[in-house]
């Protein structure tokens, strides 16, 4: 009996219904998996990541087994690959399993069906699959494999059931998405794994964007506490650890470590990853996006050039005559040193038309915010008609504090097909553009330098919609109105418990007021990538009709 078996942990990008894409994909990185005796991929390799309601539809996971069928007798030579599938055992079944089928040889040798479905936050897989029966190891080579569906490494007891049933080494496959402090508490949950059952662990994710869903990788293999391999954050990769059986253990050798970027990098390298697998998932590779001189803006153009490369990204000057000659400066400066196109369309002509139109309608009634959405909505359509011309998607820009007060215009500045800030805070936008300003991704296509002016930095918020205007006329500091929106989205305190931190109870209700009466712009609103642990998407799911005040 072979007392080594070498591993071979494969980070993919696949992409949600390609089936025929990702099934070339685990066949190409099955062909350059040198020496490994067996691959494994990430959760549901085969047919994406979460694939939602399509695995309602039975010609769905009927063409996810004929393809699985036809992948194992493609990868007949060469070494054995876990790969995840959507998996009926009969025909007719309501739902299938969110299963991971063991090829080798030309066949599927073996089947782990998961068991606990995690139905919180993004995830709502009961929806979806049936739970499986605890599994039981799968044989390759004289060795006992004891594979764990994702959701099932964060509990005890199917590691434990496959321990006593043999198991020398456990694998986890997982679609598991980035928010901020999951890198620990998936170390913690494997090491845990590891620790109670004393057998090594691999943990395989995925990378890329799916929709507003981020997967960093991340893969890594742990013998008790100790790394043994892991595999780069936000990219594509292979590592190769080999599993030793002795009488007394079972451990793992060799295998490379990969350096993690933390904090400010690792949002960075989610929104880059997000932004530009949305918009080539999409089938687009260019994108338009109103440059105003102000941070949001420049920020995102700047993950967009990181993401997609300058000569994809379109950015357009669009000044009315509230426009400060230093946001025109700014733009250019910020446009210049990202190396894009800019364009320049004043808006003051649509400005006058439009009143002219509606002056009728309007009269007697004094100008007030009707005229500022006004100018907000001539550039949301011009960006529109570009984006219709050019075949560009529309980026927008709105930050988390302005998604969560609705402070933006409906039909105006919230146009656009992907927001790459919606998840994060002011604060936080302030602090990735500092960041951005001193270091890049590797792997990011935009120059390196300084890309947000400082003076972008340093000026004080304006939507230059009317005469000296700021965002402080009508909000709190951001780092006041942050830190109570963090408290109302985050942490779901009630407005007496954020205010005995300090804050103005007054001030806490009215920031809640907006925050619940804004539902309806958000419902309407643009995805973007989640980064935080509770994004306005499916983690945090509010009526739109609600009286409730405390
Ligand atoms: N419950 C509900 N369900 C469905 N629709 C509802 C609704 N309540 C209002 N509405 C509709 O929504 C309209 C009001 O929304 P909307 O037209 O957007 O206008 P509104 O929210 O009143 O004003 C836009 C806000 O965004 C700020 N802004 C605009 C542009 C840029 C920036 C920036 O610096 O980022 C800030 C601006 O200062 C102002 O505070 C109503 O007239 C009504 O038609
Ligand atoms: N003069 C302008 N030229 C081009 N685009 C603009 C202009 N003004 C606003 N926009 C677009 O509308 C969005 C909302 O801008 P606004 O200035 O009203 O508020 P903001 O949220 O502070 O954004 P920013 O920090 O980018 O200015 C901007 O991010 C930009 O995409
Ligand atoms: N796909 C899954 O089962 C993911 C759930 C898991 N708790 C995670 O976030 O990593």
């Amino acid at each position: 009996m072979a007392d080594i078996l070498k591993l071979a942990l494969v980070q993919l990008n696949q992409v949600v219904g390609d089936l025929e894409g990702n099934a070339e994909r685990i066949l190409k990185a099955q062909a350059e998996a040198g020496d490994a005796d067996l691959l494994v991929t990430p959760e549901l390799s085969l047919s994406g990541y979460p694939p939602e309601d399509l695995v309602l539809r039975t010609s769905y996971v009927a063409a996810c087994r004929r393809r699985a069928e036809e992948l194992a007798e493609a990868m007949r030579d060469g070494p054995a690959v876990l790969v995840g599938c959507p998996w009926c055992d009969e025909d007719g079944a309501a739902h299938p399993y969110n299963a991971v089928l063991l090829m080798d040889r030309g066949r599927i040798r073996g089947i782990a069906r998961k068991v606990h479905l995690p139905d919180y936050g993004p995830f709502d897989e009961p929806r979806t699959f049936v739970s499986g029966p605890g599994p039981q190891p799968m044989e390759l080579r004289g060795f006992k494999l004891g594979v764990m569906v994702c959701e099932d490494m964060w509990f005890p007891e199917v590691s434990r059931s496959l321990k006593e049933a043999g198991a020398d080494v456990l694998i986890a496959p997982h679609g598991s998405p980035f928010r901020k402090g999951v890198k620990r508490e998936r170390r913690e949950h494997a090491e845990n794994r590891a620790g109670e059952t004393g057998l090594p662990l691999i943990f395989v994710n995925q990378v890329g964007g799916q929709d507003e869903l981020i997967f960093d990788g991340g893969s890594f293999a742990v013998d008790g506490s100790h790394m043994a391999s892991s595999l780069p954050l936000y990219r594509k990769g292979t590592d190769i650890v080999t599993l030793r059986r002795s009488e007394e253990k079972r451990s793992l050798e060799g295998g490379k470590r990969a350096s993690w970027p933390e904090d400010e990098a690792l949002v960075y390298g989610a929104l880059l990853t997000g932004t530009r697998d949305y918009v080539r998932k999409s089938g687009f590779s260019q994108v338009v996006l109103g440059l105003s001189g102000g941070i949001d803006s420049a920020l995102v153009a700047a993950i967009a050039v990181d993401a997609l490369g300058a000569e994809n990204v379109h950015c357009v000057r669009l000044p009315s005559r509230y426009t400060s000659e230093s946001s025109m400066t700014d733009a250019e400066a910020c446009a210049k040193a990202l190396g894009v196109r800019m364009d320049t369309i004043p808006i003051e002509p649509g400005v006058e038309a439009l009143s002219g139109m509606l002056s009728e309608v309007f009269a007697a009634r004094p100008p007030d915010l009707t005229e500022e959405n006004l100018q907000s909505r001539l550039r949301g359509t011009a960006l529109m008609a570009i984006s219709n011309k050019l075949g560009s998607m529309m980026l927008t820009t709105g930050n988390k504090s302005e998604m969560a007060v609705g402070y933006a215009t409906l039909y105006g500045d919230m146009n656009g097909g992907y927001n790459p800030l919606k998840d994060v805070y002011k604060v936080e936008v302030f602090a990735l553009a500092r960041w951005r300003n001193q270091a890049k991704p590797s792997w990011a296509l935009g120059p390196d330098g300084v890309v947000v002016p400082e003076s972008v930095l340093t000026k004080p918020p304006s939507a230059e919609l009317r005469d000296d205007q700021t965002d402080q006329d009508s909000l709190p500091p951001y780092d006041v109105l942050d830190a109570i929106l963090r408290g109302l989205i985050e942490e779901e305190a009630g407005v007496t418990e954020i205010a005995a931190r300090g804050f103005d109870e007054a001030l806490v209700k009215r920031v809640q007021t907006m925050l619940f009466r804004a539902e309806y712009k958000r419902r309407q609103s643009a995805p973007g990538p989640k980064v935080s642990v509770r994004y306005f998407g499916r983690d945090r799911r509010y009526p739109i009709v609600n009286r409730f005040e405390g």
